[in-house]
């Protein structure tokens, strides 16, 4: 038995010569966030092409919990899914609400449960009092809200979102993440792929690292951060200028300008005894503050690129 609503196994998709996705595998439980995270072309809309029935994979399996895969059931299937795509799609000339009536529509949803959702929808993404008004005359995030909430519609288990803050100001961003933050606490299940780390960071509860269709790895990210020789890095501003040799052999210790870079695995373990060092050589410290490893650390240290170009 598991508690898993998505699983997804295997998936494979080549386009020619080019593998977009390669034996890509995870899993998702509801009330989770799955962040989907890698760089430009890594093949993160594939995976969720793959996963939301638009495009079809050259091997592997999607399974919602219950058994339901596309090849059982299509229409069951998408029903439990929602989209959000990278590219708004959305009719621009017709009203919001019509918007999100159409998509429901798509769904065979009844009049009165649609006009009921309709309204719900509009009201979470915080436009409610723009329902008639055309997304032709949206903001940019309003456009991307009024995207989500077409995905949102017809109350999906899982719900897919492939970078969905791009163009975004930052007032609809914190928006967005509220919306997703608020799914998330009613038991939804979202994969959220995105290149940024810090949206990674705020909002996933596991990681997936893709690069060149393969996951490079996945898991919590203290278990990412794990991957790193050393998941901290106490900064030790010095007082004077002491010459190096007062400084050499301290292992982990990098000297920058009036600065000493200490990467640590536990900072609390290893502050006391460097400090207790630094004092025994008559190092004067002026100040001390910490830096915490970031995703992009940990991108780096497993492809040796940065995340982002
Ligand atoms: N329809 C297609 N035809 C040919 N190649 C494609 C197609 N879709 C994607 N690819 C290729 O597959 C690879 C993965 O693309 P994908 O869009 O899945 O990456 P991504 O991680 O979502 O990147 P981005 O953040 O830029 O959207 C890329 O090399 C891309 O050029």
């Amino acid at each position: 038995m598991n508690d898993e609503v998505l699983t997804a196994r295997g998936l494979r998709k080549a386009y020619g010569d080019r593998v977009a996705v390669h034996e890509v595998s995870l899993a998702l439980r509801p009330g989770e966030v799955l962040g989907l995270l890698g760089p430009n072309g890594a093949g993160k809309s594939t995976t969720v092409g793959i996963i939301s029935g638009l495009t079809v994979p050259d091997a592997g399996t999607v399974t919602l919990s219950g058994g339901l895969s596309l090849a059982s059931d299509e229409a069951g299937y998408k029903r439990r899914i929602g989209l959000v795509p990278q590219d708004i799609a959305l009719y621009e000339e017709l009203p919001a609400r019509m918007n999100l009536e159409l998509f429901g529509a798509l769904y065979g949803m009844p009049a009165d449960l649609l006009k009921r959702r309709t309204d719900e929808v509009l009201a979470m993404v915080g436009l409610s009092d723009r329902a008639k008004d055309k997304p032709s005359t949206f903001s940019g995030g309003m456009k991307r809200r009024l995207n989500i909430a077409c995905a949102l519609i017809h109350d999906p288990d899982v719900l897919l979102l492939d970078e969905p803050t791009a163009g975004v100001d930052p007032q609809s961003r914190n928006a967005i993440f509220d919306n997703l933050e608020m799914l998330k606490a009613a038991g939804k299940a979202l994969i959220y792929t995105t290149h940024y780390m810090e949206e990674a960071e705020r909002l996933a509860d596991r990681i997936v690292i893709v690069d060149h269709g393969r996951v490079v790895a996945s898991g919590t990210q203290a278990q990412l951060f794990a991957l790193l020789p050393a998941a901290q890095t106490l900064q030790v501003e010095l007082d004077g200028e002491p010459d190096d040799a007062a400084l050499a052999g301290l292992p982990g210790v990098q000297r920058v300008g009036q600065r000493l870079d200490a990467r640590m695995t536990d900072i609390g373990r290893d502050t006391g005894p460097l400090l207790a060092a630094l004092a025994e050589r008559g190092v004067k410290v002026r100040g001390l503050a910490t830096a915490r490893a970031t995703l992009e650390d940990v991108f780096l240290q497993l492809t040796g690129r940065a995340l982002r170009d």
